[in-house]
């Protein structure tokens, strides 16, 4: 399933906050609008993120196509600032932002602004319609990594709804499932938002993929008993040096997988790897409203006044990643040397 339509020069976006008891289409055509959704999490998952902000740069185009052409620049650009504040960890937002930048950058004195603005439609088009050919390729080279008849656990939802299409440690699971290779997935719930339990089990039961929905404090004993064979999760934000920004206790999974000796794969298109960034450190993570922690949605799980603490994403350090999967191949045991290498050979 897509998280997001193009139609009709306008934007549409399943509401992930709804699934799956609700499946509820938004139309956008006001770019602000799309920074909210992005910020509130009607949509989600760094490569789905990335391709919004593109389209809600498309919208923001569009809006100003009669203007001359410094007015264009300069109201283009203040939508990217509004478009780049709203979350801060996931690169792949900054990385579709600077792709959609650098198309008024390089054709500002040679095109119109009408045609300025159909270049940026097609760059958010073309933006949204590689993630898919690149979730693909991670997939395939992934799917290889699984072994026929795997017990896998994944956390978040890494999957189409985090993605344009088809997902990337998803993307690796519906691979293998296509191989007919028969498989098993654990989805861990995802405190405080869920996204394993509302998204990733929803998404592998729409596909007919056998999976099992666990709470988060259930992996390590699931590991105990031999129950499984590989951990595999997206991320936001890798390193140069391979250490993974990605959800909130991924960190935790991998000194659980290191500990029982199970391999913990990370699947990742190259846009979201920052070689700005050395180190894992060095990487913002996001802290959301303490809300999300006391309540689930419109319930309340704590008192209303307890103090709570919300970082939405944690660091896993590239010692406790097995290998990195991208379109581009795989690099295993990722440092700053392999990652290196890797970059050098691509
Ligand atoms: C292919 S999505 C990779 C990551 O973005 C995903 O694992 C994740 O952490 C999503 O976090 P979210 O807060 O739901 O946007």
């Amino acid at each position: 399933m897509r998280p997001m339509k193009w139609e009709n020069r306008r934007l549409k976006l399943v509401n992930q906050l709804l699934l799956p008891e609700q499946e509820q289409w938004i139309e956008y055509s006001d770019y602000n609008d799309v920074a909210t959704a992005i910020k509130t999490m009607v949509v989600r998952g760094a490569p789905a993120i990335g391709a919004t902000a593109a389209f809600g740069l498309a919208l923001a185009a569009l809006k100003y196509r009669n203007s001359a052409i410094d007015e264009f620049q300069s109201n283009f650009d203040n939508a990217a600032d509004i478009l780049a504040k709203t979350r801060p960890t996931a690169v792949n937002l900054f990385w579709a932002i600077e792709r959609m930048k650098r198309v008024v950058n390089e054709n500002r004195e040679q095109c119109t602004v009408p045609e300025l603005v159909e270049k940026l439609v097609r760059e958010a088009e073309n933006i949204a319609e590689e993630d898919i050919i690149i979730n693909k390729s991670i997939g395939k080279h992934g799917g290889n990594l699984i072994p026929d008849n795997a017990q896998i656990y994944t956390h978040c939802n890494a999957g189409a709804l985090a993605t344009v299409d088809y997902g990337t440690a998803l993307g690796v699971i519906r691979n293998a499932h296509e191989q007919g290779k028969n498989i098993h997935v654990y989805a861990g719930e995802t405190r405080p938002f869920l996204q394993g339990s509302r998204l990733t089990t929803f998404e592998l039961m729409k596909d007919n993929i056998p999976v099992t929905l666990v709470t988060d404090n259930m992996a390590g004993f699931l590991m105990k008993q031999g129950k499984v064979d590989c951990v595999i999760v997206g991320a936001d934000r890798v390193a140069g040096n391979g250490d993974v920004a990605n959800k909130i206790g991924t960190y935790s999974l991998s000194v659980l997988a290191k500990e029982h000796n199970i391999p913990f794969y990370v699947a990742a298109p190259i846009s979201t790897i920052d070689l700005n960034i050395d180190h894992g450190d060095d990487i913002e993570i996001e802290e959301r409203g303490v809300d999300e922690v006391i309540k689930i949605f419109d319930a309340y799980i704590a008192p209303k006044d307890a103090v709570a603490y919300h970082p939405a994403f944690d660091v896993t350090p590239n010692s406790n990643i097995t290998a990195i999967i991208t379109e581009k191949g795989i690099i295993k045991n990722p440092s700053l040397e392999a990652m290196k290498s890797f970059f050098n050979k691509i």
